[in-house]
């Protein structure tokens, strides 16, 4: 895959080049029958989102030249491709995290690929402590807004050369997290009777793989921040560059320890364990986010939403 060097040459982080971006969704679509209108990506045990899609095509992440590689428990590293409630989708089981040692540019590159194949909408989740005292292990946080720890630094994913062609060098972030979007999916946790499992909040992006001592949550608490993880900001950033709708949800999978006295440790094990037992709660919310866009453009979705509990 052809890089292109920095302005410098000095960047630690290479830009991947728009031909590159395209050469990967060409690739992708030359094997899928369908051409998806939803990105989806899976955070940390809720892999099983994928299982609602029916006609599904599978292709391992390894089987795409260009394309990074999972290297986390409960990310296995495939894209799921076929229909949900109506609409084609491609689904992500798996993500790629900073901690695993990919640049930023290369963590969201999916994002870039679902763009350029012709995705419209970005549906993100992923596994985070609550950092906000009312939230409770197995809420559900629908993400309004981010910070973003990691870029503060000027560490972004659109560091480099700008290729107007996958959007604009200076974008704005207010609206990250489609408003409509957040509003709709009140409105679906109401129709699920799970209006108090459901919270609208702040994701904290901070670049691990460490969970965070007390100190740093106390001051994430501070800093106005409801849940803390190690993904989906840079996504989110490189889907708003590029224009992509973005629906967002964290599953709070452990309470964040803010109190020496109420010490808590946090471990990916019980982060995979609380994404499995939740799993169809969170599948139910995704597959009815999607059957109403699907109604909203006119797509026929099955008639029951076919994910229910
Ligand atoms: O991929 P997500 O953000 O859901 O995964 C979270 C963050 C770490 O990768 C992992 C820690 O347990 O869960
Ligand atoms: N940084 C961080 N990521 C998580 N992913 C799931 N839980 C947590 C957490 O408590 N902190």
């Amino acid at each position: 895959m052809a890089d292109a060097k920095c302005a410098t040459g000095k960047c630690e982080d290479k830009t991947i080049t728009y031909e590159a971006v395209k050469a990967i969704a060409d690739n992708i679509l030359s094997r899928i029958k369908v051409k998806p209108v939803i990105g989806i990506i899976c955070g940390s045990g809720l892999g099983s989102l994928t299982e609602a899609i029916t006609n599904a095509q599978n292709i391992d992440y390894k089987d795409i030249p260009g394309f990074p590689v999972s290297t986390v428990p409960g990310h296995a590293g495939r894209l799921v491709i076929g229909m949900l409630e109506g609409l084609p989708v491609l689904a992500m089981q798996g993500r790629f995290h900073y901690y695993e040692g990919y640049p930023l540019v290369k963590c969201s590159l999916p994002v870039r690929v679902m763009k350029v194949m012709g995705i419209e909408y970005l549906m993100v989740t992923n596994a985070a402590g609550g950092i906000n005292p009312t939230y409770k292990v197995g809420d559900i946080m629908l993400i309004r807004d981010h910070i973003n720890f990691v870029g503060f630094s000027g560490n972004s994913p659109l560091r480099g050369p700008n290729d107007d062609r996958l959007g604009p060098r200076f974008p704005p972030m207010t609206d990250a997290y489609n408003p409509a979007l957040i509003t709709r999916a009140l409105s679906v946790a109401k129709e699920m009777g799970i209006p108090d499992v459901v919270k609208v909040g702040t994701y904290c992006f901070l670049g691990g793989p460490n969970y965070e001592t007390i100190a740093e949550c106390k001051m994430l608490h501070t800093c106005g921040v409801d849940a803390v993880g190690m993904s989906t900001a840079h996504e989110v950033v490189v889907a708003q560059h590029c224009g992509l709708k973005v629906f967002a949800f964290s599953l709070i999978t452990n309470k964040s320890s803010l109190d020496y006295e109420k010490k808590e440790y946090a471990n990916h094990a019980e982060v995979v364990a609380v994404g499995k037992s939740r799993e169809s709660t969170c599948r139910e919310l995704m597959c009815r986010m999607i059957k109403s866009i699907a109604a909203e453009r006119g797509s026929s979705g099955s008639a029951d939403c076919g994910c229910t509990t």
